[in-house]
């Protein structure tokens, strides 16, 4: 319940005057409230108040003792009560305002883009309100305590949610029944407990920190390293606080070991450990790993999760950071602003995955230059852990002139786990296979192969780029592809029951904003009535693969088919207990499965990867084969990869198939040197969405005009306006400006420096967005990832 009148510490009058930050359109605003009864308080404390008659959450960001000069003689309302003091700490605020500042907007987008959703705004119900249901004791079957199935169900439930989850969710979501629970909390087997303040939380199970043997007899214990994850972990350990190490393992290699008794080391030493992955989908494998060897006390964040329980799961962090408690987090990319106390250890896995990146809303971070602003300011050390490392941290390990050491360090794992071969990568020259007369969409290399699977016991995972039954379809008459009607995007045909459709009919879908329509429907273009389909999606490769070999048994894994909270887990589980021999899906069955049956890995249409009019296009598929590849033969058989193509001369495929990362990277970086891009030069879009195609070029005119002179006089180029890729999206014109500077013109230095000063050559958002016509949107991406 919200604090009451605490008396203020001695010598420090109370505040008569709060500027409160409320939740209030976009932005946010501050308003002024008094606080007639002297409650003790300061800034970051979270406080109620009245807007406009209703009760509001905001965020105290400044306290006076005398009245603003602005509000003197106009009634200020009194703030109702103080709900929680100290909610922000002073050293995370000094976080968010340099990402606010180099992501070019303002603190309060920053804040509300940080915190969990629900935590600030119009008081529905006081955010996180509610009832949290502990499990006490987790390990009854050892224990040999009698539960029944369902309550057996109810305690996996809460221990595969971090130990507790809000009662409503329980009930409402997981349909856990009331008389269940109350029959639990009886028999002491689940504690109930309320989330608001400082809680006394003596049913929050505690975190194991060393490994083995500590707490609970079903933790797993420590693999004994080998020496190259020996050298890592001493390494990790003995580099000085806040260093970044790149740790370069090859698929396989054991990167996940390492994190783990690193995670073990700083947790044993009191400090906290966060562990990002870029994506919900390998949420769940890691979030399994840390619990069987550190408990079920590891905390997990991501935007899968509901408001409440994300809420619940900031509040763990706040209130182990009060008791100076260590905890283990686990998340995707918005984890990164947890409110963790004494970090010790930040991982983020896959570190190379675009998806670390914030594309919009703005701030347009990303997470690995949060994670790198992080360790420094804690002390914590930063692990970038991947097989395929970007360009960019690569180029950070790269010695520096004058002696001066690299910003970070480089770790090696170049074997996998117990010496086993990385697998062998087999092309198929998809031309030679029309000549031949074969015009399948599955090569007769690849039939072979996949027809012995079942009798040797093996599985295999196949890559289809895209999801749907068909890549598109075009007009038979005059061959124009057919687009969604919001988006300059073809629609992709899908099979199957749609809302009242019949099983097995086909009709189009826009990936872009979920657009549905009828196959039917008229050419856009000549009136033509008759189409034809091109490309095959995942369902199309699944319905081949049922009629071509009978008796393989299945499993789609695609956006589609993984839907929900444990979408991704249920179907991977299945594969792993060996309910099919093939999974088959797009990029997401890429990474971070570690399946020791699987001795195939294929891509069906590399083509469809390789060809992408993007600066990173190369570098990212070829990491994304490479990870793929990466998982085949990682148990006691060998593995091989089997790529189809039309291009297997393409640099991508040759380096491909020699395995030869880093000489890709060297390539990648003199063609970037010569281009004076990133890593050499720095750029920024200005990306702008509008109702109609001539207003939004016009604003971008306009934008562009009006930035020049500040740009120009920092040595930088305005490029454009120009249409964006895809000019048109869920009904909005799409105009880009690109910024580009080059460090290397400014300062002379010869081989570039990695970004030393981020701030951008640009007026202040809030001029640049007053400038706009109305209706017209504006996204500030500094270093962007996608142009
Ligand atoms: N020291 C060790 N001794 C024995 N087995 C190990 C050891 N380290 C890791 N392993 C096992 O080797 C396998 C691969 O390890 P892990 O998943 O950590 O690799 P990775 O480098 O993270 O892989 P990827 O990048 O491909 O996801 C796992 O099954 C893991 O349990
Ligand atoms: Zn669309
Ligand atoms: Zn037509």
């Amino acid at each position: 319940m919200p604090a009451s009148s605490s008396p203020s510490p001695p010598g420090h009058a109370p505040p008569g005057w709060l500027e409160v930050w409320l939740e209030a359109g976009r932005e946010g605003r501050t308003f002024t409230y008094a606080n007639p009864s002297g409650l003790a308080i300061g800034v970051g404390d979270l406080v109620r108040v009245r807007l406009q008659g209703r009760p509001h959450t905001g965020l105290v960001v400044a306290t006076a003792a005398a009245c603003p000069a602005a509000m003197e003689g106009r009634s200020i309302l009194p703030l109702d009560a103080v709900l929680e003091s100290a909610a922000i700490d002073p050293l995370w605020q000094a976080l968010l305002e340099v990402v606010a500042r180099q992501c070019h907007t303002g603190l309060f987008r920053t804040l509300k883009s940080a915190l969990p959703p629900g935590w600030l705004g119009q008081a529905r119900r006081p955010p996180g309100q509610g009832r949290v249901l502990w499990t006490v004791r987790p390990n009854l079957a050892p224990a040999g305590e009698a539960v029944t199935p369902r309550q057996q169900e109810l305690l996996d439930h809460l221990a595969s949610h971090g130990g507790g989850r809000l009662l409503r969710d329980l009930v409402q979501e997981a349909g856990f029944g009331r008389s269940l629970i109350g029959t639990m909390e009886r028999r002491g087997l689940i504690l109930r407990e309320a989330v608001r303040g400082p809680s006394k939380s003596g049913g929050a199970p505690g975190l194991a920190g060393g490994g083995a043997g500590a707490g609970s007899p079903r933790l797993e214990s420590a693999q004994p390293p080998s020496p190259a994850q020996a050298a890592a972990m001493a390494a990790i350990a003995d580099a000085p606080p806040g260093q970044s190490l790149l740790l370069w393992g090859v698929t396989g290699s054991g990167k996940t070991e390492v994190y783990l008794q690193a995670a073990a080391r700083a947790l044993a030493a009191g400090r906290s450990v966060l562990i990002l992955a870029p994506e919900i989908g390998l949420i769940p494998q890691l979030l399994d790993r840390c619990r069987r060897r550190f408990g079920p006390a590891v905390i997990e964040y991501h935007s899968g999760m509901g408001d409440g329980e994300r809420v619940v799961a900031w509040r763990r962090c706040l209130e182990a950071a009060r008791r100076r408690e260590p905890c283990l987090a686990v998340g995707t990319r918005s984890a990164i602003f947890l409110p963790l106390g004494q970090l010790g250890l930040i991982v983020l896995d896959e570190e190379h995955d675009a998806s670390y990146k914030q594309e919009s809303p703005m701030p347009c971070y990303h997470a690995r230059e949060v994670a790198r602003l992080r360790a420094r300011q804690t002390g914590a050390r930063l692990v970038l852990g991947s097989a395929t490392p970007s360009l960019e941290t690569w180029w950070r390990c790269q010695p520096r002139p004058h002696g001066q050491p690299a910003d970070t360090r480089l770790l090696a794992l170049p074997e996998r786990i117990g010496r086993r071969p990385l697998p062998p990568v087999r092309l198929v020259d998809m031309r030679q296979e029309l000549v031949d007369g074969h015009r399948r969409l599955i090569s007769r290399p690849l039939m072979a192969r996949l027809e012995t699977l079942k009798e040797r016991g093996e599985q295999a995972v196949v890559l289809v780029p895209r999801r749907g039954y068909r890549s598109f379809l075009s007009c038979r008459s005059c061959g124009e592809v057919v687009l969604c009607p919001h988006c300059d995007v073809a629609l992709t045909v899908h099979r199957g029951p749609r809302a009242g459709g019949r099983e097995g009919r086909e009709w189009l879908r826009c990936h872009w904003c979920d657009h549905r329509q009828e196959m039917g429907d008229r050419c856009g273009h000549c009136g033509s009535t008759a189409f034809k389909p091109f490309g095959a999606g995942t369902q199309r490769v699944m319905e081949q693969l049922a009629t071509e070999l009978e008796g393989l048994r299945l499993i789609r894994f695609d956006r589609d088919t993984t839907r929900g909270r444990d979408g991704h887990r249920r179907l991977l589980e299945r594969f792993a207990a060996g309910e099919a021999d093939v999974l088959v899906g797009t990029q997401m069955l890429a990474k971070g499965m570690d399946l020791p049956r699987v001795t195939l890995a294929a891509v069906l249409a590399a083509d469809g990867l390789l060809h992408r009019p993007d600066l990173r296009a190369a570098e990212q598929c070829l990491q994304l084969l490479l990870q793929l590849a990466g998982r085949a033969g990682r148990g006691e058989r060998p593995g091989e990869v089997l790529v189809q193509t039309y291009s297997p001369d393409h640099p991508v495929i040759r380096h491909l198939v020699d395995g030869r990362y880093a000489a890709f990277l060297a390539e990648e970086l003199e063609l970037r040197r010569q281009g004076g891009m990133v890593p050499f030069g720095r750029a920024c879009l200005l990306r702008l969405a509008g109702p109609t195609a001539s207003g939004t070029a016009t604003a971008a005119a306009a934008l562009a005009e009006r930035i020049r002179p500040a740009v120009e006089a920092a040595g930088w180029v305005v490029i454009g306006p120009a249409p964006a890729p895809v000019a048109r999206a869920a009904g909005r014109s799409r105009w880009q400006l690109l910024l580009h500077g080059s460090p290397m013109a400014a300062d002379g230095a010869a081989d570039g420096a990695p970004q030393g000063d981020t701030t951008l050559p640009l007026p202040p958002e809030a001029d640049l967005r007053r400038a706009l016509p109305p209706g017209v949107s504006l996204t500030i991406d500094p270093d962007p990832l996608e142009l």
